[in-house]
C-alpha cells in the first residue's frame, strides 16, 4: 500500500443516466459523504438506489453529472490544508467473481502483477502469498470451473489484495453465494481487511454483513439515492458469527432496519408506478 492518508469526499453528487429514447433515469442526487482512509465504509440501501453507481463514481468509471469527488490527503487524521491529491490506486471484487475462465487460480491472481509489470519472480510469490491468505494454498493449478462458488470469490478477493491497493472496492461480493459459505467468507474478509489495514468500500444488500465488516454504515435513500443515514458502528473487532448476539448489534440491526424498511416500501411504490 502506497499512500492510506487519503480520504475520499463526495460533495454533492448527481448523476443522470440518458436513455435511448430520451427518457433518463436520476440515479443520484444530492449525494455527500467521505470515506476515510483505513476505515470500512458500508453502502446499504434499497435495490436500485444507485449504491453501484456511486462505487463506480468513486473508481473513475463513471463521471457525476453534477457535484464533485475529491481526494484529500490527511495529517494525523485531519486535511492537511485541504491538500487535494491525485486517486488512490483501487482494486475491486466484484458479485460476479469476473475471473478469466481460461487462466488457472495462480494466473488469475499474478494477471494484474503482470499488467503493473511486476517482475516475475516477485508476482508469483505475492500470488501465492494472497492464495494462501483465502485459504486456498494446493489450488493454484486449478481452473475457476473446477472451484465452487465460495472458492471462486477467494480467488476473487485474492486477486484484489494482491495488488496492496490503497482503496478495495467491493460490490456485493457475496451477494452470489449461499447463506452458510456467505457468513465464513465474511468472517475471513474482515479479517483480511483488518490485517490490510486498506480503506474498503462494501456495496451490500446485507445489514448483518455491513455490520460485521464496517466502521461506518452509509444508508441510502430509494432513487434518486442520497445518503439518509450516516452510522458508526462501534462493535469490538476482531467480528465474526458471535457477534451477532451481542446487544449492541441487535441495537444497530433495527436502527438500520427501520431506516431502510421505509426506503424500500418507497422504492417499491415508484417501481409499481414506473411499471
Ligand atoms: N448504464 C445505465 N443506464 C441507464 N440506467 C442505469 C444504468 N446503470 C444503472 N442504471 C439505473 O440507475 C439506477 C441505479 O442503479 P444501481 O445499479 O447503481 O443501483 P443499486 O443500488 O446498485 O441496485 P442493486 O441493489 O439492485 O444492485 C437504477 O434505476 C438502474 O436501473
Amino acid at each position: 500500500m502506497t499512500d492510506h492518508a487519503v480520504a475520499i469526499e463526495c460533495r454533492d453528487l448527481g448523476l443522470v443516466f440518458p436513455g435511448a429514447a430520451g427518457e433518463s433515469t436520476l440515479a443520484l442526487s444530492g449525494v455527500s459523504c467521505c470515506f476515510l482512509p483505513g476505515k470500512v465504509t458500508a453502502i446499504i440501501g434499497p435495490s436500485g438506489c444507485g449504491k453501484s453507481t456511486l462505487l463506480q463514481i468513486v473508481r473513475g468509471f463513471l463521471d457525476p453529472s453534477r457535484g464533485h469527488l475529491n481526494f484529500v490527503k490527511l495529517e494525523g487524521g485531519v486535511a492537511a490544508q485541504r491538500q487535494v491529491t491525485k486517486r488512490p490506486a483501487m482494486s475491486t471484487v466484484w458479485q460476479a467473481f469476473n475471473l478469466f475462465p481460461w487462466l488457472t487460480v495462480l494466473e488469475n491472481v499474478v494477471f494484474g502483477l503482470e499488467l503493473a509489470g511486476v517482475p516475475k519472480a516477485e508476482r508469483e510469490a505475492r500470488a501465492r502469498k494472497a492464495i494462501a491468505a483465502v485459504d486456498l494454498p494446493g489450488f493454484e493449478k486449478k481452473y475457476p470451473r473446477q472451484l465452487s462458488g465460495g472458492m471462486r470469490q477467494r480467488v476473487g478477493i485474492a486477486r484484489a489484495l494482491v495488488m496492496n491497493p490503497d482503496v478495495l472496492l467491493l460490490d456485493e461480493p457475496f451477494g452470489a453465494l449461499d447463506a452458510q459459505t456467505r457468513l465464513v467468507l465474511q468472517e475471513q474478509l474482515a479479517r483480511l481487511v483488518e490485517q490490510s489495514g486498506t480503506t474498503a468500500i462494501l456495496v451490500t444488500h446485507s445489514i448483518e454483513e455491513a455490520i460485521l465488516l464496517a466502521d461506518t454504515i452509509l444508508v441510502m435513500s430509494a432513487r434518486p439515492g442520497r445518503i439518509v443515514a450516516t452510522i458508526d458502528v462501534e462493535l469490538p473487532r476482531p467480528r465474526n458469527h458471535a457477534t451477532t448476539h451481542e446487544p449492541g448489534f441487535a441495537k444497530l440491526f433495527d436502527q438500520i432496519y427501520g431506516l431502510l424498511r421505509d426506503e424500500v416500501m418507497t422504492a417499491m411504490t415508484t417501481e409499481a408506478g414506473t411499471a
